[in-house]
């Protein structure tokens, strides 16, 4: 075989890519997948998995924390070593991504090390260490390129040792202090987790809340968390200026204020290039931050793209979720069409901020005649016997005329398992009078379903 004479070429394999590309040469198709880090992509590597663990550790010991006020006492000593040992060793072995490329190529597919790039309409290039290569694939041309760290242009940053979440993942230690800056979910999983290993932390967001896409309450209620736990957080102001002398970063913010710290967490977004990619020679802007794609994935003629790039929601689960659709197409067989009602996001904070389909204030600015609940999860059976670390609310948005929900928010322990309820009724649009008569254990968590609904069923 001709090195050109391949069915499929997937420029990027971080979750969606490495999905794609293995249905595709399961199914028999030749298949290139290129990615010039690791197969993968970020959430294995340095993002979601890792930080997981990160989570994990900083959740124990808040449990060891709330033993005084429950069970006695304990005595607990932060240690970021195993946190450190488990992602490089069981999380990344690492940071090698032999076993994926083996997963992969026992598909059938072949790998290539290298950047990729749309230097035709058909046509990639592949630029590797030993040089480029051309593919021409019959069949399709997927895009998986994901993002970087976005680094905002302010005065001072680039020149310093900042950290994004790629460093921080590798971190064999902690600073005694870190300002963070971003408070999206990026942001405010770090920040809590090197608090809680006993950083002082400082957030700054230039938003007036924290996680702002979310709904208000959601934001006000971990704040709340975080301010109890001695995070500080500043809201609606910008870093102007970012010093480093002697080992310390000083941000001056636009407030006036000047945090100083250790280290600076860079947690401001995400980016793309796509001129990069070459998407100009498929007639695509190449200055737009996301490639619009069809309900099928469909970008171009013979090309989809998937994942963070698409711009329906920078998670692991949207990429697979979107993998499967267009593989599903390319071979023929695709009757499902995308469907992001009920796409779920979960910040791993402790509480969990939860939420899926339409915020309040989304949901009114689409003309939906709206009517909401809220209820508090240290009012509920369960939330009053947790007592420590109770701390939520469950947030529903309806839509009075379909008597159907558009949009739910959990902040609560666990609140990512509670929100799997309403994933359930948002993406099967049950009606509010069912969701009402269902049954729910007691004293569970997601017995406070029942409390909101109360609010809006008579
Ligand atoms: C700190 C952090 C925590 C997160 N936690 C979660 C979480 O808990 N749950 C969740 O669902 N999501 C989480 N996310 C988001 C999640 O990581 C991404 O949505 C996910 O990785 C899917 O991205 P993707 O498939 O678009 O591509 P990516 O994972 O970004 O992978 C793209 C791959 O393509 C490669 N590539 C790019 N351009 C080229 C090119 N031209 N040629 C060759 N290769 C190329 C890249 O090097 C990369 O390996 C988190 C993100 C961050 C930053
Ligand atoms: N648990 C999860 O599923 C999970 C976890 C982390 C990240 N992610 C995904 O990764 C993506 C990136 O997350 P993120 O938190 O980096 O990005 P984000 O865009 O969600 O949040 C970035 C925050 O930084 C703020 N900001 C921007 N410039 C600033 C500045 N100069 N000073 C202060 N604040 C500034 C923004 O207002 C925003 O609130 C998200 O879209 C999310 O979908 C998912």
């Amino acid at each position: 075989m001709a090195e050109d004479e391949v069915d499929a070429v997937v420029v990027g394999m971080g979750p969606g890519g490495e999905d794609v590309a293995g249905r595709l040469a399961t199914a028999g198709l030749r298949v290139v997948g290129v990615d010039n880090r690791l197969v993968g992509g970020e959430c294995p590597y340095y993002a979601c998995i890792p930080t997981k663990m990160m989570v994990r550790g900083a959740g124990a010991l808040a449990e060891a924390g709330r033993v005084p006020l429950l069970a006695g006492t304990a005595s607990v000593q932060p240690d970021w070593t195993p946190v450190a040992d488990r992602i490089r060793d069981e999380a990344t072995t690492g940071w090698d991504d032999r076993a994926a490329v083996r997963r992969f190529e026992d598909t059938g597919g072949r790998f290539v090390r290298g950047t990729g790039r749309l230097t035709g309409p058909g046509e990639v290039t592949v630029t590797t260490a030993e040089g480029d290569r051309v593919f021409r694939p019959r069949r399709a041309i997927v895009l998986n390129p994901g993002t970087d760290p976005a680094v905002p242009p302010i005065d001072g940053l680039r020149e310093s040792p900042f950290w994004t979440n790629r460093e921080a993942v590798r971190a064999r230690s902690l600073p005694g202090s870190v300002v963070v800056l971003g408070a999206g979910p990026v942001g405010m999983e770090f920040a809590q987790v090197f608090a809680r290993f006993g950083v002082e932390t400082t957030v700054v967001e230039a938003a007036p809340r924290v996680l702002p896409g979310g709904e208000p309450e959601a934001s006000e209620s971990i704040t709340e968390v975080f301010t109890a736990e001695g995070i500080t957080v500043h809201t609606g102001t910008s870093a102007r200026r970012v010093g480093h002398h002697d080992g310390r970063f000083t941000v001056e913010l636009d407030s006036g204020e000047s945090p100083s710290a250790e280290q600076l967490l860079v947690a401001t977004g995400r980016r793309t290039d796509l001129a990069a990619l070459g998407v100009g020679s498929l007639g695509l802007d190449e200055a737009a931050n996301t490639i619009d794609v069809d309900e099928r994935m469909r970008a171009a003629d013979g090309v989809w793209a998937i994942g963070d790039v698409t711009g329906h929601g920078a998670y692991t689960h949207t990429s697979v979720y979107q993998a499967r659709i267009a593989a599903d197409d390319i071979l023929g067989d695709g009757a499902e069409t995308a469907d992001y009602r009920a796409m779920p996001a979960v910040a791993f904070t402790d509480p969990e901020v939860a939420s899926l389909g339409l915020t309040e204030d989304q949901a009114r600015r689409a003309g939906f005649p709206v009517r909401t609940a809220v209820t508090g999860i240290p009012s509920s059976a369960r939330g009053w016997i947790h007592k420590a670390g109770n701390e939520g609310l469950i947030k529903l948005v309806a839509d009075t005329e379909r008597d159907i929900l558009l949009g739910a928010t959990v902040v609560a322990p666990l609140g990512g398992e509670i929100l799997g309820a309403f994933t359930v009724a948002v993406h099967t649009q049950v009606h509010l009078a069912q969701l009402r008569r269902m049954i729910f254990a007691y004293p569970t968590f997601h017995r406070a379903i029942e409390a909101a609904l109360d609010q809006l069923v008579e």
